[in-house]
Protein backbone atom coordinates (compact mmCIF):
# COMPACT_ATOMS: atom_id res chain seq x y z
CA UNK A 1 0.00 0.00 0.00
CA UNK A 2 1.12 3.69 -1.00
CA UNK A 3 0.01 6.68 0.63
CA UNK A 4 0.54 9.99 -0.84
CA UNK A 5 -0.79 12.90 -0.75
CA UNK A 6 -3.16 14.42 -3.29
CA UNK A 7 -3.38 17.31 -5.85
CA UNK A 8 -5.79 19.07 -7.61
CA UNK A 9 -6.00 16.23 -10.23
CA UNK A 10 -7.30 13.81 -7.66
CA UNK A 11 -10.52 15.47 -6.35
CA UNK A 12 -12.80 12.80 -8.63
CA UNK A 13 -10.80 9.90 -7.41
CA UNK A 14 -10.79 10.94 -3.74
CA UNK A 15 -14.79 11.71 -3.92
CA UNK A 16 -15.23 8.53 -5.34
CA UNK A 17 -13.41 6.45 -2.69
CA UNK A 18 -14.83 8.86 0.00
CA UNK A 19 -18.77 8.12 -0.72
CA UNK A 20 -17.96 4.32 -1.53
CA UNK A 21 -16.16 4.15 2.08
CA UNK A 22 -19.71 5.97 4.08
CA UNK A 23 -21.71 3.73 1.62
CA UNK A 24 -23.31 6.49 -0.19
CA UNK A 25 -23.96 7.78 -3.70
CA UNK A 26 -22.82 10.16 -5.38
CA UNK A 27 -24.56 13.23 -6.64
CA UNK A 28 -24.13 14.92 -9.96
CA UNK A 29 -21.99 18.28 -9.61
CA UNK A 30 -24.62 20.08 -11.14
CA UNK A 31 -27.77 18.29 -9.28
CA UNK A 32 -29.10 20.29 -7.26
CA UNK A 33 -27.57 20.71 -4.30
CA UNK A 34 -25.06 17.71 -5.00
CA UNK A 35 -21.59 18.46 -5.16
CA UNK A 36 -21.03 21.51 -3.05
CA UNK A 37 -19.68 20.15 0.07
CA UNK A 38 -16.72 18.50 -2.06
CA UNK A 39 -16.63 21.18 -3.78
CA UNK A 40 -14.93 22.78 -0.60
CA UNK A 41 -12.13 20.13 -0.37
CA UNK A 42 -8.83 21.33 0.04
CA UNK A 43 -6.81 18.98 -2.50
CA UNK A 44 -3.17 19.83 -1.91
CA UNK A 45 -4.38 18.89 1.71
CA UNK A 46 -5.48 15.36 0.99
CA UNK A 47 -4.35 11.95 1.51
CA UNK A 48 -4.93 9.05 -0.65
CA UNK A 49 -4.18 5.67 0.51
CA UNK A 50 -3.53 3.28 -2.76
CA UNK A 51 -3.44 -0.55 -2.98
CA UNK A 52 -0.70 -2.22 -5.22
CA UNK A 53 -3.09 -2.66 -8.09
CA UNK A 54 -3.71 0.96 -8.05
CA UNK A 55 -6.59 1.26 -6.49
CA UNK A 56 -7.58 4.35 -4.35
CA UNK A 57 -8.95 2.55 -0.96
CA UNK A 58 -8.60 5.06 1.81
CA UNK A 59 -8.86 9.00 2.05
CA UNK A 60 -8.17 11.61 4.73
CA UNK A 61 -8.49 15.76 4.09
CA UNK A 62 -7.79 18.59 6.22
CA UNK A 63 -9.68 22.25 5.64
CA UNK A 64 -7.60 25.02 7.02
CA UNK A 65 -9.57 26.62 9.54
CA UNK A 66 -8.87 28.90 12.75
CA UNK A 67 -9.86 27.79 16.27
CA UNK A 68 -10.54 30.28 19.16
CA UNK A 69 -8.77 29.00 21.82
CA UNK A 70 -9.68 30.37 25.98
CA UNK A 71 -8.39 33.84 26.04
CA UNK A 72 -10.00 34.78 22.65
CA UNK A 73 -6.46 33.09 20.76
CA UNK A 74 -7.52 32.78 17.18
CA UNK A 75 -4.41 30.34 16.10
CA UNK A 76 -4.49 27.85 12.58
CA UNK A 77 -6.30 25.13 13.17
CA UNK A 78 -6.47 22.02 10.33
CA UNK A 79 -9.71 20.27 10.32
CA UNK A 80 -9.38 16.53 9.47
CA UNK A 81 -12.48 15.45 7.38
CA UNK A 82 -13.42 12.57 4.41
CA UNK A 83 -11.43 9.95 6.79
CA UNK A 84 -12.44 6.83 5.14
CA UNK A 85 -11.57 3.70 3.95
CA UNK A 86 -13.70 0.29 2.02
CA UNK A 87 -15.10 -1.53 3.56
CA UNK A 88 -13.22 -4.10 1.71
CA UNK A 89 -9.82 -3.23 3.16
CA UNK A 90 -10.74 -2.48 6.64
CA UNK A 91 -8.66 -3.27 9.51
CA UNK A 92 -5.83 -3.49 7.96
CA UNK A 93 -4.15 -0.70 9.22
CA UNK A 94 -4.83 1.87 6.70
CA UNK A 95 -5.97 4.47 8.59
CA UNK A 96 -3.71 3.95 11.12
CA UNK A 97 -1.44 4.55 7.84
CA UNK A 98 -2.79 7.65 6.58
CA UNK A 99 -3.14 9.33 9.95
CA UNK A 100 0.85 8.91 10.82
CA UNK A 101 0.95 10.62 7.15
CA UNK A 102 -1.18 13.10 8.32
CA UNK A 103 0.01 14.03 11.58
CA UNK A 104 3.92 13.87 10.45
CA UNK A 105 2.53 16.29 7.60
CA UNK A 106 1.20 18.74 9.42
CA UNK A 107 3.97 18.62 11.85
CA UNK A 108 6.32 19.59 9.05
CA UNK A 109 3.62 22.67 7.65
CA UNK A 110 4.40 23.96 11.54
CA UNK A 111 0.73 23.45 12.61
CA UNK A 112 0.60 22.44 16.74
CA UNK A 113 -2.82 21.10 16.96
CA UNK A 114 -5.40 19.20 14.58
CA UNK A 115 -8.99 19.17 14.90
CA UNK A 116 -11.59 16.70 14.14
CA UNK A 117 -15.46 15.57 14.16
CA UNK A 118 -15.42 12.02 14.75
CA UNK A 119 -18.20 9.65 13.07
CA UNK A 120 -17.72 6.91 15.79
CA UNK A 121 -15.89 7.81 19.34
CA UNK A 122 -13.84 4.64 19.43
CA UNK A 123 -11.91 5.55 16.50
CA UNK A 124 -9.39 8.80 17.26
CA UNK A 125 -8.10 7.97 20.98
CA UNK A 126 -5.52 5.49 19.57
CA UNK A 127 -4.50 8.51 17.54
CA UNK A 128 -3.84 11.03 19.87
CA UNK A 129 -6.97 12.77 19.35
CA UNK A 130 -9.37 13.61 22.95
CA UNK A 131 -13.10 14.97 23.20
CA UNK A 132 -12.31 18.76 23.54
CA UNK A 133 -16.11 20.77 23.46
CA UNK A 134 -19.50 19.31 23.98
CA UNK A 135 -23.13 19.79 22.71
CA UNK A 136 -26.55 18.85 23.34
CA UNK A 137 -30.21 19.30 22.31
CA UNK A 138 -32.49 21.73 24.71
CA UNK A 139 -36.01 20.69 23.84
CA UNK A 140 -38.83 23.84 25.78
CA UNK A 141 -42.34 23.19 26.35
CA UNK A 142 -43.21 26.55 24.51
CA UNK A 143 -46.75 26.63 27.07
CA UNK A 144 -44.15 26.29 30.14
CA UNK A 145 -41.52 28.24 28.48
CA UNK A 146 -41.76 31.88 30.00
CA UNK A 147 -38.76 33.26 31.69
CA UNK A 148 -37.68 33.99 35.09
CA UNK A 149 -37.04 38.12 35.51
CA UNK A 150 -33.53 38.46 36.23
CA UNK A 151 -32.97 38.12 39.91
CA UNK A 152 -29.40 40.44 39.60
CA UNK A 153 -30.29 44.11 39.00
CA UNK A 154 -27.53 44.39 36.53
CA UNK A 155 -29.07 41.26 33.69
CA UNK A 156 -32.07 43.43 34.20
CA UNK A 157 -30.70 46.26 33.27
CA UNK A 158 -28.43 44.47 30.58
CA UNK A 159 -31.32 43.60 28.72
CA UNK A 160 -30.94 44.93 24.87
CA UNK A 161 -33.14 47.64 23.48
CA UNK A 162 -32.19 46.26 19.88
CA UNK A 163 -35.10 44.88 17.41
CA UNK A 164 -36.00 41.31 15.71
CA UNK A 165 -36.21 41.16 12.03
CA UNK A 166 -37.15 38.13 10.60
CA UNK A 167 -35.52 37.58 7.00
CA UNK A 168 -35.56 34.07 4.78
CA UNK A 169 -32.33 32.31 4.45
CA UNK A 170 -31.80 33.76 1.00
CA UNK A 171 -31.75 37.33 1.76
CA UNK A 172 -29.39 37.38 4.23
CA UNK A 173 -26.17 38.13 2.15
CA UNK A 174 -23.17 38.55 4.52
CA UNK A 175 -25.02 39.61 7.14
CA UNK A 176 -24.56 35.74 8.59
CA UNK A 177 -20.46 35.38 7.73
CA UNK A 178 -20.26 38.67 9.22
CA UNK A 179 -22.19 38.10 12.63
CA UNK A 180 -20.77 34.60 12.44
CA UNK A 181 -17.07 35.45 12.40
CA UNK A 182 -17.39 38.04 15.55
CA UNK A 183 -19.13 35.33 17.29
CA UNK A 184 -16.02 32.96 16.64
CA UNK A 185 -13.42 35.18 17.59
CA UNK A 186 -14.61 35.65 21.29
CA UNK A 187 -15.80 31.75 21.82
CA UNK A 188 -13.50 29.41 22.35
CA UNK A 189 -13.67 26.29 20.87
CA UNK A 190 -15.58 28.14 17.83
CA UNK A 191 -14.23 27.63 14.18
CA UNK A 192 -13.73 29.62 11.14
CA UNK A 193 -16.33 29.43 8.39
CA UNK A 194 -14.39 30.61 5.53
CA UNK A 195 -15.76 32.83 2.92
CA UNK A 196 -16.07 30.37 0.09
CA UNK A 197 -18.19 27.64 2.11
CA UNK A 198 -20.88 30.36 2.47
CA UNK A 199 -20.63 31.56 -0.51
CA UNK A 200 -20.95 27.80 -1.78
CA UNK A 201 -23.45 26.73 1.07
CA UNK A 202 -21.00 24.40 1.79
CA UNK A 203 -22.02 22.56 5.51
CA UNK A 204 -25.16 22.84 7.79
CA UNK A 205 -27.98 25.12 7.83
CA UNK A 206 -27.68 28.11 7.98
CA UNK A 207 -24.50 28.05 5.50
CA UNK A 208 -26.21 25.38 3.06
CA UNK A 209 -28.82 27.33 1.35
CA UNK A 210 -31.63 25.57 2.23
CA UNK A 211 -34.54 27.35 3.14
CA UNK A 212 -34.59 28.90 6.43
CA UNK A 213 -36.17 31.80 8.38
CA UNK A 214 -33.44 33.87 9.87
CA UNK A 215 -33.94 36.27 12.71
CA UNK A 216 -31.82 38.78 13.03
CA UNK A 217 -31.44 41.06 16.25
CA UNK A 218 -29.81 44.47 15.68
CA UNK A 219 -28.35 46.91 18.40
CA UNK A 220 -29.91 50.06 18.65
CA UNK A 221 -27.54 51.75 16.97
CA UNK A 222 -29.37 48.73 14.02
CA UNK A 223 -26.16 46.97 13.79
CA UNK A 224 -26.83 43.33 13.77
CA UNK A 225 -25.41 41.21 16.92
CA UNK A 226 -26.50 38.15 16.34
CA UNK A 227 -29.04 35.50 14.46
CA UNK A 228 -30.88 32.36 15.09
CA UNK A 229 -31.48 30.39 12.43
CA UNK A 230 -35.03 27.98 12.13
CA UNK A 231 -37.38 26.35 10.30
CA UNK A 232 -40.81 25.13 11.76
CA UNK A 233 -42.98 22.16 10.86
CA UNK A 234 -45.49 20.10 12.69
CA UNK A 235 -45.61 21.88 15.74
CA UNK A 236 -41.91 22.02 16.58
CA UNK A 237 -39.65 25.48 16.01
CA UNK A 238 -36.38 24.05 15.36
CA UNK A 239 -33.33 26.13 15.90
CA UNK A 240 -30.29 25.22 14.03
CA UNK A 241 -28.38 27.45 16.10
CA UNK A 242 -28.62 30.86 17.93
CA UNK A 243 -24.88 32.77 16.87
CA UNK A 244 -24.12 35.86 19.17
CA UNK A 245 -21.44 36.82 21.66
CA UNK A 246 -23.94 38.65 24.05
CA UNK A 247 -25.78 36.84 26.11
CA UNK A 248 -28.52 39.28 26.41
CA UNK A 249 -28.95 39.20 22.58
CA UNK A 250 -28.88 35.24 22.94
CA UNK A 251 -32.03 35.63 25.68
CA UNK A 252 -33.82 38.09 23.20
CA UNK A 253 -33.65 35.60 20.41
CA UNK A 254 -34.53 32.30 22.45
CA UNK A 255 -37.32 34.70 23.97
CA UNK A 256 -38.78 34.96 19.89
CA UNK A 257 -38.31 31.82 19.49
CA UNK A 258 -40.39 30.67 22.43
CA UNK A 259 -42.65 33.39 21.20
CA UNK A 260 -43.97 31.61 18.34
CA UNK A 261 -47.76 30.93 18.00
CA UNK A 262 -49.09 27.46 16.95
CA UNK A 263 -45.58 26.06 18.47
CA UNK A 264 -45.53 23.40 20.79
CA UNK A 265 -42.17 22.92 21.32
CA UNK A 266 -38.54 24.68 20.43
CA UNK A 267 -36.07 22.54 19.96
CA UNK A 268 -32.46 23.95 20.24
CA UNK A 269 -30.16 22.03 18.57
CA UNK A 270 -27.06 22.75 19.32
CA UNK A 271 -26.32 24.61 22.89
CA UNK A 272 -23.35 23.52 25.38
CA UNK A 273 -24.62 21.26 28.22
CA UNK A 274 -23.80 24.07 30.90
CA UNK A 275 -26.03 26.77 28.83
CA UNK A 276 -27.68 29.44 31.01
CA UNK A 277 -30.98 28.97 29.14
CA UNK A 278 -32.56 26.29 31.49
CA UNK A 279 -31.38 28.42 34.37
CA UNK A 280 -33.91 31.32 32.79
CA UNK A 281 -36.50 29.57 32.57
CA UNK A 282 -39.34 30.09 34.74
CA UNK A 283 -40.36 26.52 34.74
CA UNK A 284 -36.71 24.22 35.23
CA UNK A 285 -38.59 21.72 33.76
CA UNK A 286 -40.18 23.25 30.95
CA UNK A 287 -36.46 22.23 29.30
CA UNK A 288 -35.63 19.12 28.64
CA UNK A 289 -31.51 18.14 27.66
CA UNK A 290 -30.64 15.67 24.99
CA UNK A 291 -28.48 14.09 22.85
CA UNK A 292 -25.48 15.63 24.89
CA UNK A 293 -22.45 14.27 22.70
CA UNK A 294 -18.64 15.21 22.19
CA UNK A 295 -18.29 17.69 19.32
CA UNK A 296 -14.71 19.40 18.63
CA UNK A 297 -12.13 16.72 19.31
CA UNK A 298 -8.19 18.03 19.92
CA UNK A 299 -5.02 16.66 18.88
CA UNK A 300 -1.68 18.27 20.54
CA UNK A 301 1.36 17.91 17.67
CA UNK A 302 3.65 20.79 20.36
CA UNK A 303 2.69 20.68 23.84
CA UNK A 304 4.69 23.81 24.65
CA UNK A 305 3.61 25.58 21.67
CA UNK A 306 -0.22 24.82 22.64
CA UNK A 307 0.28 25.61 26.05
CA UNK A 308 2.08 28.57 25.79
CA UNK A 309 -0.78 30.13 22.85
CA UNK A 310 -4.24 29.73 25.19
CA UNK A 311 -4.62 31.96 27.61
CA UNK A 312 -4.83 31.30 31.15
CA UNK A 313 -7.31 32.61 34.19
CA UNK A 314 -5.54 31.40 37.13
CA UNK A 315 -1.49 31.61 38.55
CA UNK A 316 0.00 28.41 38.90
CA UNK A 317 2.57 25.98 38.51
CA UNK A 318 2.15 21.83 37.13
CA UNK A 319 4.53 19.30 36.12
CA UNK A 320 3.06 17.14 33.09
CA UNK A 321 4.52 14.03 32.38
CA UNK A 322 3.30 13.38 29.08
CA UNK A 323 3.14 10.43 26.66
CA UNK A 324 1.90 10.17 23.05
CA UNK A 325 2.35 6.92 22.16
CA UNK A 326 0.85 6.82 18.79
CA UNK A 327 4.07 8.87 17.85
CA UNK A 328 6.21 7.41 19.89
CA UNK A 329 7.09 10.39 22.10
CA UNK A 330 7.72 10.88 25.75
CA UNK A 331 7.90 14.75 27.57
CA UNK A 332 8.28 16.03 30.99
CA UNK A 333 7.25 19.92 30.90
CA UNK A 334 6.73 22.65 33.49
CA UNK A 335 3.63 24.68 33.06
CA UNK A 336 4.22 27.99 34.54
CA UNK A 337 1.37 30.47 34.52
CA UNK A 338 1.39 34.15 35.78
CA UNK A 339 -1.06 37.12 34.90
CA UNK A 340 -2.56 35.04 32.04
CA UNK A 341 0.60 33.98 30.04
CA UNK A 342 1.73 30.42 30.61
CA UNK A 343 6.00 28.87 29.89
CA UNK A 344 5.86 25.57 29.24
CA UNK A 345 9.54 24.40 29.61
CA UNK A 346 11.43 20.31 29.51
CA UNK A 347 12.22 19.59 33.46
CA UNK A 348 13.30 16.40 35.25
CA UNK A 349 11.22 17.97 38.22
CA UNK A 350 8.86 15.00 39.79
CA UNK A 351 5.59 15.20 38.20
CA UNK A 352 2.26 16.28 39.23
CA UNK A 353 -0.05 14.58 36.82
CA UNK A 354 1.39 11.94 34.08
CA UNK A 355 -1.18 12.18 31.25
CA UNK A 356 -1.43 10.52 27.49
CA UNK A 357 -1.44 13.26 24.50
CA UNK A 358 -5.42 12.53 23.99
CA UNK A 359 -5.68 13.74 27.27
CA UNK A 360 -4.12 16.60 27.21
CA UNK A 361 -5.96 17.20 24.01
CA UNK A 362 -9.38 16.39 25.77
CA UNK A 363 -8.52 19.44 28.77
CA UNK A 364 -7.27 21.85 26.35
CA UNK A 365 -10.03 24.18 25.77
CA UNK A 366 -11.13 23.79 29.19
CA UNK A 367 -14.11 21.57 28.08
CA UNK A 368 -12.85 18.59 30.29
CA UNK A 369 -11.99 18.93 34.04
CA UNK A 370 -9.03 17.23 34.58
CA UNK A 371 -10.15 15.83 37.68
CA UNK A 372 -12.71 13.86 35.75
CA UNK A 373 -9.88 12.11 33.62
CA UNK A 374 -8.02 11.52 37.04
CA UNK A 375 -11.90 9.95 38.82
CA UNK A 376 -11.78 7.88 35.30
CA UNK A 377 -8.59 6.14 36.06
CA UNK A 378 -6.97 7.68 32.46
CA UNK A 379 -4.67 10.63 34.17
CA UNK A 380 -2.76 10.03 37.02
CA UNK A 381 -2.45 12.60 39.86
CA UNK A 382 0.83 12.18 41.86
CA UNK A 383 -0.02 14.82 44.68
CA UNK A 384 -3.50 15.17 46.37
CA UNK A 385 -4.16 18.51 45.44
CA UNK A 386 -2.47 18.30 41.90
CA UNK A 387 -6.26 17.58 40.58
CA UNK A 388 -7.88 20.69 41.83
CA UNK A 389 -4.71 22.54 40.90
CA UNK A 390 -4.92 21.41 37.38
CA UNK A 391 -8.64 22.12 37.23
CA UNK A 392 -8.59 25.59 38.59
CA UNK A 393 -5.44 26.12 35.89
CA UNK A 394 -6.91 24.78 33.03
CA UNK A 395 -10.42 26.47 33.39
CA UNK A 396 -11.74 28.76 30.43
CA UNK A 397 -13.91 31.60 30.55
CA UNK A 398 -16.27 29.75 29.50
CA UNK A 399 -17.33 26.20 28.40
CA UNK A 400 -15.56 25.35 24.55
CA UNK A 401 -18.32 25.26 22.07
CA UNK A 402 -18.08 24.61 18.35
CA UNK A 403 -21.12 24.66 16.22
CA UNK A 404 -19.23 24.55 12.78
CA UNK A 405 -20.02 21.35 11.00
CA UNK A 406 -17.28 19.57 8.81
C1 LIG B 1 -13.01 13.03 10.79
C2 LIG B 1 -13.83 12.03 9.98
O1 LIG B 1 -13.85 12.09 8.78
S1 LIG B 1 -14.77 10.89 10.82
C3 LIG B 1 -15.22 9.67 9.61
C4 LIG B 1 -14.56 8.33 9.81
N1 LIG B 1 -15.01 7.44 8.72
C5 LIG B 1 -16.07 6.61 8.81
O2 LIG B 1 -16.73 6.49 9.85
C6 LIG B 1 -16.43 5.86 7.54
C7 LIG B 1 -16.62 4.35 7.78
N2 LIG B 1 -15.47 3.73 8.43
C8 LIG B 1 -14.28 3.58 7.81
O3 LIG B 1 -14.07 4.02 6.69
C9 LIG B 1 -13.17 2.81 8.55
O4 LIG B 1 -13.77 1.82 9.34
C10 LIG B 1 -12.28 3.69 9.45
C11 LIG B 1 -11.72 4.85 8.64
C12 LIG B 1 -13.09 4.30 10.62
C13 LIG B 1 -11.18 2.83 10.05
O5 LIG B 1 -10.28 2.44 9.03
P1 LIG B 1 -9.39 1.11 9.13
O6 LIG B 1 -8.42 1.17 8.01
O7 LIG B 1 -10.25 -0.06 9.28
O8 LIG B 1 -8.61 1.37 10.51
P2 LIG B 1 -7.28 0.61 10.97
O9 LIG B 1 -7.24 -0.75 10.35
O10 LIG B 1 -6.10 1.48 10.74
O11 LIG B 1 -7.58 0.49 12.51
C14 LIG B 1 -6.69 0.86 13.51
C15 LIG B 1 -7.23 0.45 14.84
O12 LIG B 1 -8.45 1.16 15.09
C16 LIG B 1 -9.52 0.24 15.34
N3 LIG B 1 -10.71 0.81 14.69
C17 LIG B 1 -10.79 1.28 13.44
N4 LIG B 1 -12.03 1.72 13.19
C18 LIG B 1 -12.73 1.50 14.31
C19 LIG B 1 -14.09 1.75 14.65
N5 LIG B 1 -14.93 2.27 13.78
N6 LIG B 1 -14.48 1.42 15.90
C20 LIG B 1 -13.61 0.86 16.78
N7 LIG B 1 -12.30 0.61 16.49
C21 LIG B 1 -11.89 0.94 15.27
C22 LIG B 1 -9.08 -1.04 14.70
O13 LIG B 1 -9.73 -2.14 15.26
C23 LIG B 1 -7.59 -1.03 14.94
O14 LIG B 1 -7.38 -1.42 16.28
P3 LIG B 1 -6.04 -2.23 16.70
O15 LIG B 1 -4.90 -1.30 16.38
O16 LIG B 1 -6.24 -2.47 18.15
O17 LIG B 1 -6.05 -3.45 15.84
Amino acid sequence: MEIRSTTEKDLDLFVDTVHTAFGLVRNAPDEDGGGVLWAAYEMDRGVLAVAPDGRPIGTAGTYSFELTLPGQVVVPAPGVTAVGVLPTHRRQGVLTGMMRKQLTGLRERGEFLSVLLASEATIYGRFGYGPATYTGRLTVQRHRGSFHTPRSPRAAADRPSGSVDVLRRAECGALLEQVYDRYRRTQPGALSRPTHWWARGAGQPPVSRAPRYVAVHRDAAGVPDGYASYALADGTLTVDEIITGDDAVFTALAQFALGHDLVTQVVFKHVPPDHPLRWQLADFRAGEATGTTDWLWVRLLDVPRALTSRGWFADGELVLDVEDPFLGEHGRYLLSVRDGEAECVPTDAEADLSLDIRDLGAVYLGGTLPSTLVRAGHVAAHSPDAATRADALFRAERAPHCLHWF
